[in-house]
């Protein structure tokens, strides 16, 4: 028998809307079977900036929840998890001004730096809002926005982020949550509130953001519209930003550590103490419950390995261990270290490297970042027992997952449930149907449960030997030669 034909419901639908595609889940609330999925594509523009197309998200949910079938109009409630900072702009109508600028697009960065220095710089931002703002920010993309097409920022009547556009569609009413409200920028962690201080400093308009709904609050009910398979009147949770949504997902304690391998690389925890890291290594989101979510979060991560592995034609696996070779894969420019302008770095090159040695130090410096961050990012809440949850679509690879052990020296569990961002979700729509905490939901439908890779000795050698490359080369990888 499926998981599919023991379920009974009610049913849910958990949506996870990240960089390169749209997933959705119809999951069975007592059991947290998931009995239907889809997925459909969006595009990502390439060059100077990073940019897609807000209505191709919403064309993208219409797609994947018709995979779902009769599944979705079943639904009791539905949520979405979407990357995090994007900035949406739209009109009078609704209608995106321009295509949304997302949270790799770099081009913000010497905006970044003016508003770190004109609002205290870093400890006061940190202290304010939880983090110091660089290009990913939602709140440098509107300064970006204002000082470059000054005529879309003045048309622009609605400022959202990608999940509040979904959740828009879905409602027809402006809302966002405290998860990925703290990425924009403008968000107090201090008071949880809009920063009107911040709103000013960069001309953007208090009432024309949405509202923050409260964890375990309503933002609506689905409203009518062509193409869309749920139900009028099903409930819509206040969806959360994608690395919290997976934070849901897996029912995560604090203090447990969360590796996500992804488009973007994050390293994060749940803690109960609200975070202020004025190196803004660690960036002080709110999580979707009440409690907080230190977060650091690399540019390149399975992307920029897999561009690797193809130019080199090799298979992704394709890996060999030995050699000195080091390859910083910064390839969109950087976050974790902060080198918004720097380029893919390769040092130590010989006649006898081999490709497949290439490709692991590609891999050796997509973790490098995240691990060295892990630290700061666990702060007092560390147990240095409990083994890195292994997330996103990378952890199903085998060269991440060695990578990972290798790195590390800690016990690495790969939990076999696969879309967490989108059970998170689900766990959240389930909490607004039956008032139960999203997390104890997950917990209860077992998502982390997976195996548990052995630790293996940590490779101090290749962790030194990166170290010193990025070190030595700071000034090359500063100016973005
Ligand atoms: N079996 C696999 N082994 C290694 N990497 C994989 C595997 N399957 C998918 N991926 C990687 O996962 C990435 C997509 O991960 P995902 O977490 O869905 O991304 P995002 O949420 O950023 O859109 C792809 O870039 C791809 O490189
Ligand atoms: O910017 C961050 C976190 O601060 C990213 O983690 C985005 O939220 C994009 O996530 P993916 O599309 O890689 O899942």
């Amino acid at each position: 028998m499926s998981a599919a034909e023991g379920a009974e419901g009610p049913f849910v639908i958990g949506v996870d809307t990240s960089t390169q595609s749209t997933k959705a889940l119809v999951v069975d609330v007592p059991t947290g079977a998931v009995v239907a999925s889809g997925q459909a594509s969006h595009t990502v523009t390439t060059g100077a900036g990073r940019e897609s197309d807000p209505g191709q998200w919403w064309d993208a949910l219409l797609d994947a929840l018709r995979q779902c079938g009769d599944a979705a109009g079943k639904a009791s409630a539905v949520s979405v998890g979407g990357q995090q900072h994007g900035l949406v702009t739209l009109d009078a109508q609704g209608s995106p001004v321009r295509p949304a600028l997302l949270w790799n697009d770099v081009r913000s960065a010497p905006q970044a730096e003016r508003l770190v220095e004109r609002l205290g710089g870093p400890k006061g931002w940190a202290e304010r809002t939880g983090s110091v703002p660089g290009s990913s920010f939602t709140a440098t993309k509107w300064a970006w926005l204002a000082e470059h097409e000054p005529d879309a920022a003045r048309a622009t009547k609605a400022v959202r982020l990608p999940h509040d556009y979904l959740t828009e569609r879905l409602t027809g009413l402006g809302t966002t949550d405290r998860g990925d409200a703290s990425g924009t920028g403008w968000w107090s962690a201090a008071t949880e509130s809009y920063d009107e201080e911040i709103l000013g400093l960069i001309g953007l308009d208090p009432r024309i953001l949405p509202e923050v709904v409260r964890p375990g609050e309503v933002a609506g009910t689905v409203r009518p519209a062509e193409g869309l398979p749920i139900s009028r009147g099903t409930l819509v949770a206040p969806g959360t930003g994608d690395n919290a949504a997976a934070a849901l997902g897996l029912g995560l304690r604090p203090g447990a550590p969360v590796l996500s391998l992804g488009t973007s690389g994050t390293v994060y925890a749940v803690s109960a103490h609200r975070p202020a890291d004025p190196t803004g290594t660690v960036a002080g989101f709110a999580d979707a419950r009440g409690d907080w979510l230190p977060l650091a979060c690399t540019l390149n991560c399975t992307l920029a390995v897999d561009r690797v592995a193809s130019l080199l034609g090799l298979d992704r696996e394709a890996v060999e261990p030995g050699g000195s070779v080091t390859l910083l894969p910064y390839l969109d420019g950087e976050r974790t270290p902060n080198l918004p302008s720097a380029s893919g770095l390769l040092q130590g090159l010989r006649h006898e490297t081999t490709g497949g040695q290439l490709l692991q130090a590609a891999y050796d410096g997509a973790v490098y970042s995240l691990l060295d961050a892990l630290g700061l990012v666990l702060g007092e809440d560390a147990d240095a027992a409990a083994p890195l949850l292994l997330i996103g679509g990378g952890a199903r690879g085998t060269a991440w997952q060695r990578t990972v052990l290798r790195l590390s020296g800690r016990p690495v569990q790969v939990p076999r449930a696969r879309e967490l961002v989108a059970l998170g979700a689900a766990a959240q729509a389930a909490g607004v149907v039956t008032g139960e905490d999203p997390a104890a939901v997950a917990r209860r439908w077992g998502t982390a449960e997976g195996p548990v890779l052995e630790a293996v000795e940590r490779d101090d050698e290749a962790l030194a030997r990166i170290a010193g490359v990025l070190s030595d080369a700071a000034p090359l990888l500063n100016t973005g030669r």
